[in-house]
Parts: structure tokens; C-alpha cells; sequence
């Protein structure tokens, strides 16, 4: 393990049992207590950090509601981080989406009332000539940063500054699945204004009450942080985190040649879905190369997912213009397609050329519909990164799976109630052939005396173990060939090549063994990328199990 560099390991006192990095609390055993002259400040019984467990776990059963049970889990994130990971570790699928997706979303836009105490770095736009002194502040080494200017997060919109519970959980899952050492990472918000209204109206917001900075200055204000995070932090990995597409691509081409950095909405996403799509078909005995697929969304996911695939697909022997040919993708205009004058120059090579259409028999006239795409290109992958509830309907579900045996359905927007289609629909509308995976946890579906185990699609089984390999074969930068060794590591965890009625992704409970697979892959490809500051190979593995951090005193 790494050891962490922290601000002052031997503080004594209530000092050391107010931080959460060294705070053993009812754990701390008679000499420590001597040593850090902690006598008298606990109960006299020393309990095991199992025994901990098991009171924390009892206290967190208590509490009512999801919201109420991510507040009781942040604040035992707070009080001390060994017992908040071990406990995660030994319930990570009851608990995971109570710390990250879906119940991240609601604690992002109850932020400002849920509030308790510091973690982070907030960086508003007023402070930005403070940049080196608010890093400063950082008393410690940091390997990750999660930053986001919570204009949109998950498929809720602009939280403004409660946008900051996105970087806090995707670091909580680099610590739980990827094993980084939690001393070691800081969640970033930075704070550009909000134009949620309800927001800026809430006497409570915590946020700089001021409509979101944008053109020029906003490019000069990521600009300013990035040289800030650099000066302090040389070698940090910095992922972007739900930002808007537009700005997410900008600051992505922008900033990937000169430093440690990737977009986990396009980058992790891409993999994620790649990986799992190619699960699928495998399993079920198809060739990538014959199939026909439908993105309905085309932000920074359906983007990502695309390239990644059409990437894939030309590694297979096609040409890129015969792969782009397979995909059709749709935005809120309808399909995409060289005829449109809207489109920039991130979505204009996605565009189907118009001469493949011909012949198409379509309901709408000026648009191309999602239904009408469905109808003539008869897909057989269907992925949704819309973030609209209900987008995936009966009527064109029924559709596609009139067409093909054996159905890809990825509803892939979060949290739940933003899902384009709930698995038990799915499998009900497409006689249960279909093969689906969600973005949010969806529980197993009984459907004619079968249970179908439903997969997360979610960039958690990427961006942890991207961090790992990063880590620990002291990557500078993050290539394209990264993501796609990442997406194929994570298909060779799927249950489903060995067995195809098995679910797609392996259970969270083996997240971790999945995350150190894909994290050797990643660390591999950095080397052969030329990317790696280590360069011996057989070295890797070790690397790796030192660089994985496990909840123990
Ligand atoms: N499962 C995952 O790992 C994962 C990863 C990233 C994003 N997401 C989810 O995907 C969703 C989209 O994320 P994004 O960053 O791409 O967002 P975005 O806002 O950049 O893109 C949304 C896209 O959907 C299109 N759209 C909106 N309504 C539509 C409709 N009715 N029909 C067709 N297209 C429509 C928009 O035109 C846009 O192209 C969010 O809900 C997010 O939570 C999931
Ligand atoms: O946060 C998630 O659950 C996945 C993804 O990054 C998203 O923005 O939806
Ligand atoms: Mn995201």
C-alpha cells in the first residue's frame, strides 16, 4: 500500500479523533490510547473494527429512508473513513446506491439542507484569482480529483453547488472498488453560478447566488484551475465530471495532451457500455461486425459510446465509414444526419449519410423520429443516454423485437426515475428476449417463471479501476487505447461468455476482483502506449496489490 502522506499522522487528543483519516474511535487499542493521551476520551470498552461494524450496520438499518441513510453514511465518512469503507466493503450492494447512484442525486439537490461538515474544495468564480491559495489549503498529497460545475448532474440537470455529492461519491467508489487510498483523492466543485432557479431561490443554497459564467470567462476560469491543479499537483489524475456535453468535449480536446485526464461522462461511459455490449453479444453467439445499432441521446454518452465502438469495430476489419454506417444516432431533433445544417463539429461525423436512407418509410416529415429509425433500420443494440423517463415506449420496443431474436436494451440515463424503460417492461414487451442493462441498480424480474438478473451499466466498473492502473503504473496521460483495453478486460469478467443465460456484468459483490482485472489491463496499455513511468511489465501485478488499499487498522 502506498502509505499516505498526511498533514500530521502523530496528532493526539480530541485532533486525532476528529479526523476522519485516523480515527479508530471505540477501536483504539489501550497503548494508542496512551500515546495519543486519548484516556478518558472514549468509553472504556475496545471494540474490534468487525464489532464496529456490526454497530454501525445496526444504526444504519434504523434509519427510514435512502436520504436519511446516505446522510447517516457521509457522516460516518466523516467521522472516520476506515469503518465507513469496511462497512461499505461488507454490504456494497445494499449500500452502494444509497452512496452513489441513485441516492447521490436527491442528496445533490437536497445539498444545500442536508449540509454538515467540510470535505472538498469549493472554488467559486469570485475567489478565482485564489486558486493557489484554496489548493494550498490541501494539507496532504493527492493522486485523484473528481471535479465537477454541477451543470449536469446525472439526468437532473444544473444543481449548482449541491453538485458537489457527485464528486464525493465517484471518490467513495474509487476507495470501495478501485482500493485508492481515501487520503489520497479530493472531490472539487467548482462554482460558476447555477440557472436553477429553484436553487438560487432557496434562502438555504449553499452556492454563489449568481447565473452561471459562461463564453470566454468560463474558459479562462477552467483554464486558471487546471494551471492551479497542476502547480500543486503535478501527477494528479483529474477526471471531469457531469458537466454539459458541449463544455465536457471542449475542456476534454482541450486538456488531454497536457495532463493526467479523462471525462468519465464520454470516456468511462464509452467503456463501460462497449464492454457490456460486447458481453452481450458474444454470449448470445452474434459477430459485432453484423450488427445495426440506435443511440437515442447524443450528449457526452451517446458521443463516447459511439466512438468507442465504431473504434471497435474497425479494430475488427471494417473501414471507418462502413462501421459509422452501422449506428444510428438520434438527439432531440431526431436522427442525425448529414442533411441537418445543426450540427457541430463533435456530433456532425455521427451523422448517417442521407443517400443510406433512401427508401425509408417514415411517419414524420422534417425530422426522422426515433420510431421511424426503429422501424427501417431495425436495430439490434439499443442504448439510451437521454435522461428522459419513458423515452424507450411500448409501441417502438414491440417493434424492434419483431425484428431480432435477440434484443440489446441498455437504458442507460440515471438516477432510476430518469430510465428511458424499467426492466420489467422490457422483458414484458419483448417476451422476455430481451438483453438489458440500466444505468441505476434495478432489482431481479420474474418474468414466465425465469428470474432475470439486470446488470448496472454504469461507468463504476470503469472509472475505479482506470484510477488503479493509472496509479500504479504511474501513468502521465490517458489514451484512447486505455479505455479500450479497460472495455475489453471488463468483458472478460462478464458471467455471461461462460454461461449465456448468466447476467452480463459480474455481481458488485466481485466489483473489486473486476476493478484489479481491468486495472492490470489499464496499467499494461500506459506501457505500451509509452504513457507509463514504470516500464517493467512483470512488475504490474505487484504494483497493482500495493497500490489497493483495504478498510483495516
Ligand atoms: N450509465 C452510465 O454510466 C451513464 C454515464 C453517463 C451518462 N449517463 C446518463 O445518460 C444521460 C445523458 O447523459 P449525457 O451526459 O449524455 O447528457 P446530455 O444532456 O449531454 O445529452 C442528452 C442527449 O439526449 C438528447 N435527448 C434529450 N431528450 C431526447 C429525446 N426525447 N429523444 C431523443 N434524444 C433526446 C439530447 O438532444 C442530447 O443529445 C443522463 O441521464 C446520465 O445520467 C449514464
Ligand atoms: O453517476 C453515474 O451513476 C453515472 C454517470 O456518470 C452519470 O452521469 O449518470
Ligand atoms: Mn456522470
Amino acid at each position: 500500500m502506498t502509505s499516505p502522506v498526511l498533514s500530521d499522522p502523530e496528532k493526539t487528543g480530541i485532533d486525532r479523533i476528529e479526523d476522519p483519516l485516523l480515527n479508530k474511535g471505540t477501536a483504539f487499542t489501550p497503548e494508542e490510547r496512551q500515546k495519543y493521551r486519548l484516556l478518558g476520551l472514549l468509553p472504556p470498552h475496545i471494540d474490534s473494527l468487525e464489532e464496529q461494524v456490526v454497530r454501525a450496520y445496526d444504526a444504519f438499518s434504523a434509519e427510514e429512508t435512502d436520504l436519511d441513510k446516505h446522510i447517516f453514511l457521509r457522516e460516518l465518512q466523516d467521522e472516520n473513513e476506515t469503518l465507513f469503507y469496511r462497512l461499505l466493503l461488507e454490504h456494497v450492494a445494499e449500500m452502494m446506491p444509497i452512496v452513489y447512484t441513485p441516492i447521490v442525486g436527491k442528496a445533490c439537490e437536497e445539498f444545500s439542507h442536508i449540509y454538515r461538515r467540510a470535505r472538498g474544495v469549493f472554488v467559486s468564480y469570485p475567489d478565482r484569482e485564489l486558486m493557489d491559495d484554496i489548493l494550498s489549503h490541501v494539507d496532504r498529497e493527492i493522486d485523484v480529483i473528481v471535479v465537477t460545475d454541477g451543470e449536469r448532474i446525472l439526468g437532473l440537470g444544473d444543481q449548482g453547488a449541491g453538485g458537489m455529492g457527485i464528486p464525493i461519491g465517484k471518490l467513495s467508489l474509487y476507495s470501495l472498488c478501485g482500493g485508492i487510498h481515501p487520503a489520497r483523492t479530493l472531490p472539487m466543485l467548482l462554482d460558476l453560478g447555477t440557472n436553477n432557479a429553484e436553487r438560487i431561490d432557496d434562502p438555504r443554497y449553499i452556492g454563489w447566488r449568481h447565473e452561471r459564467i459562461k463564453g470566454a470567462e468560463y474558459d479562462n476560469f477552467i483554464e486558471q484551475f487546471v494551471e492551479a491543479v497542476m502547480k500543486r499537483f503535478p501527477n494528479v489524475l483529474l477526471q471531469w465530471e457531469d458537466f454539459a456535453s458541449v463544455d465536457a468535449e471542449r475542456i476534454l480536446k482541450k486538456y488531454r495532451d497536457r495532463l493526467c485526464t479523462f471525462n468519465d461522462d464520454i470516456q468511462g461511459t464509452a467503456a463501460v457500455t462497449s464492454g457490456t455490449i460486447l458481453a452481450a453479444i458474444q454470449s448470445a453467439g452474434g459477430k459485432l461486425a453484423d450488427q445495426r445499432f440506435v443511440m437515442l441521446g447524443a450528449g457526452s454518452a451517446g458521443v463516447g459510446i459511439t466512438g468507442q465502438l465504431v473504434g471497435s469495430i474497425v479494430a475488427s476489419g471494417k473501414s471507418e465509414a462502413e462501421a459509422r454506417d452501422m449506428f444510428y444516432v438520434i438527439d432531440r431533433n431526431g436522427l442525425l444526419h448529414d442533411g441537418r445544417t445543426d450540427l457541430d463539429e463533435v456530433l456532425m461525423p455521427l451523422a448517417q449519410k442521407q443517400a443510406n436512407l433512401a427508401g425509408w418509410d417514415c411517419d414524420t416529415k422534417g425530422s426522422i423520429s426515433f420510431a421511424d429509425v426503429v422501424r427501417n433500420a431495425k436495430p439490434t443494440v439499443l442504448v439510451g443516454a437521454t435522461g428522459q423517463q419513458g423515452a424507450f415506449t411500448e409501441a417502438i420496443i414491440r417493434e424492434m423485437a419483431s425484428h431480432t431474436e435477440r434484443p440489446v436494451i441498455f437504458p442507460l440515463s440515471n438516477p432510476t426515475s430518469h430510465a428511458e424503460a424499467i426492466p420489467a417492461d422490457l422483458l414484458k414487451w419483448t417476451d422476455g428476449k430481451a438483453r438489458i442493462a440500466t444505468g441505476s441498480p434495478f432489482d431481479p424480474v420474474e418474468y414466465n417463471g425465469k428470474t432475470h438478473v439486470i446488470s448496472q451499466c454504469n461507468n463504476s466498473y470503469i472509472f475505479p479501476a482506470m484510477g488503479l492502473g493509472i496509479l500504479a503504473a504511474k501513468a502521465n496521460r490517458v489514451t484512447d487505447g486505455m479505455f479500450t483495453a479497460a472495455a475489453e478486460a471488463l468483458k472478460e469478467c462478464s458471467p455471461a461468455l461462460a454461461d449465456p443465460t448468466a447476467p452480463l456484468l459480474p455481481p458488485l459483490s466481485k466489483i473489486r476482483d473486476c476493478a484489479r482485472h481491468i486495472g492490470i489491463a489499464v496499467a499494461r496499455q500506459a506501457q505500451q502506449d509509452g504513457v507509463a513511468q514504470t516500464t517493467v511489465a512483470e512488475e504490474l501485478e505487484k504494483r497493482i496489490d500495493q497500490t489497493m488499499w483495504t478498510p483495516q487498522y
